[in-house]
């Protein structure tokens, strides 16, 4: 009987816990902005090539911890941090780990698409440029394969070097996503990627996103939870700064561990 409820414990967190890598881990995590405790002994991993989506209502801290991942919530001059937060194993909060290199690898796609004031070309190479290519025939083929990455090079390909904001909503927030994958990130956060898009846009994002986690990691936030049970693998469920359950999120959605899961994903409250 022991041992038949302890393969079962191990079931249980195998269900979660696949035989992947963790691009992510925090232990322990707390934030706070001044007085305000944001983010309470946050424990999470994220495994690799899957997209992790984040939910909960307004003001629970899910832009706070996704800013957390790339070290953005630290420009917040009143930020405190405790705790640890592992990128490949590596905590990412020690002062000698490196932010630049950290956003090298992690990248960032924000809720109001929000190309530079420039060509489709100049927004795709920028960071590239930053890292010192310089190469016409090597910016030309990162251009290529970003946009392609993105989705949107068979609508600009004829236009490259028409300004960035002469684009929809939606074919921008792809431009950002390809400036986003052509600094070759290995994960890819997105704050309400589609928020400001229309269905259709929104759809595309959708699409492209269940491409993108064959070869990146992807943490998305989301306020539509049809969207995080479309397209996510794992679910994190986020209530006034605590982490109340996180699971695979067809669990989530059919069977959720916790009352207030339920509540919030039934619509009883948000
Ligand atoms: N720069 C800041 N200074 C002080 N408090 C902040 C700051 N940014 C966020 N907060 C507070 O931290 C808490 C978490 O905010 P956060 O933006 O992470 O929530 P959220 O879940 O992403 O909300 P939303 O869904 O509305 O975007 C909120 O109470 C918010 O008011």
């Amino acid at each position: 009987m022991i041992s038949t409820l302890v393969r079962d414990e191990q079931t249980i967190e195998s269900e979660v816990r696949v035989e992947k890598n963790d691009v992510f881990q925090a232990k322990q995590f707390n934030l706070w902005y001044g007085e305000k405790h944001a983010l309470k002994d946050i424990d999470f991993h994220i495994a690799e090539n899957e997209v992790t989506a984040i939910i909960g209502p307004s003001g629970c801290g899910k832009s706070t911890f996704i800013k957390s991942l790339n070290r953005m919530v630290e420009l917040v001059p009143t930020v405190k941090l405790a705790g640890e937060l592992l990128y490949r194993g590596n905590n990412i909060l020690d002062n000698k780990y490196g932010v630049e290199e950290l956003r090298t690898k992690v990248g960032m796609v924000f809720q109001k698409p929000n190309p530079f004031p420039k060509s489709i070309y100049e927004n795709v190479v920028y960071g590239p440029r930053i890292h010192g290519i310089r190469d016409k025939k090597i910016l030309n083929e990162i251009v290529e394969k970003s946009l392609k990455g993105a989705a949107l090079w068979d609508e600009v390909k004829d236009r490259l070097n028409e300004n960035a904001y002469g684009l929809s909503g939606g074919q921008q927030q792809r431009l950002c996503i390809a400036r986003c994958l052509a600094i070759e990130p290995d994960v890819i956060l997105m704050d309400e990627p589609t928020s400001a898009l229309d269905p259709i846009s929104t759809l595309k994002v959708e699409e492209l996103v269940q491409e993108l986690k064959e070869k990146f990691s992807i943490i998305i936030v989301t306020h539509n939870m049809q969207q995080a049970a479309r397209i996510s693998d794992k679910t994190a469920f986020f209530l006034n700064g605590e982490l109340i359950e996180f699971n695979k999120t067809s669990s989530m959605f059919s069977n959720p561990d916790d009352k207030r899961t339920e509540d919030y994903i039934t619509g009883r409250f948000g």
